[in-house]
């Protein structure tokens, strides 16, 4: 029988294609306190990964993967308790992305607004954990398949 064709990396070793992840991000937003300015200057929350992590010290949104049998607002509620140690009304999908990185993990991420929470914000598992506002997201080391929506929310898009 006739070998598939395979993709070898850079040192000729073939790398069976792994699964595409399922991720769910949250958009956690608060409104600054000064009344009459443009949408784009609320705050969103903002997590730099650990210096040990892969893709060290990226900004990220808080979230991550879905679980077997979980929805994506239960998953992404899970993690944000796992995470920031808060519960989170999960409010409507306003992204979907496809990525595919370079290592070869494709992920489909599914970004939700969050705009009411309890408990109080407490930074468990990242290295920097932070409000911006919307304006300033491109000033910050964001993960790659974000970008196209960090550019959107700081130009006042999408919310
Ligand atoms: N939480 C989160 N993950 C993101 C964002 N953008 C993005 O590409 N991702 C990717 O989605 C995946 C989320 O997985 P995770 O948070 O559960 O786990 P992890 O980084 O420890 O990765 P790993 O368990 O695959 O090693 C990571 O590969 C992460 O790089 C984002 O804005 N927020």
């Amino acid at each position: 029988m006739k070998e598939p064709i395979r993709k070898l990396d850079a040192n000729g070793a073939f790398n069976p294609p792994r699964p595409t992840r399922l991720v769910v991000a949250a958009l956690i937003l608060r409104d600054l306190p000064t009344l009459g300015l443009p949408a784009n200057a609320r705050e969103v929350l903002i997590c730099q990964r650990k210096p040990d992590q892969p893709m060290s010290l990226k900004w990220e949104f808080p979230g991550g993967k879905i679980e077997n049998g979980e929805t994506s607002e239960q998953a992404l509620a899970r993690e944000l308790e796992e995470e920031l140690g808060i519960t989170a009304t999960i409010g409507r999908q306003v992204a979907r992305v496809r990525h595919k990185y370079r290592n070869g993990g494709a992920i489909d991420l599914q970004f939700f607004l969050v705009d009411a929470f309890t408990g109080a914000l407490e930074n468990r598992i990242f290295n920097d954990v932070r409000w911006s506002p919307l304006a300033a997201l491109p000033t910050y080391d964001f993960l790659a398949a974000d970008l196209g929506l960090i550019k959107d929310l700081s130009e006042g898009k999408l919310l």
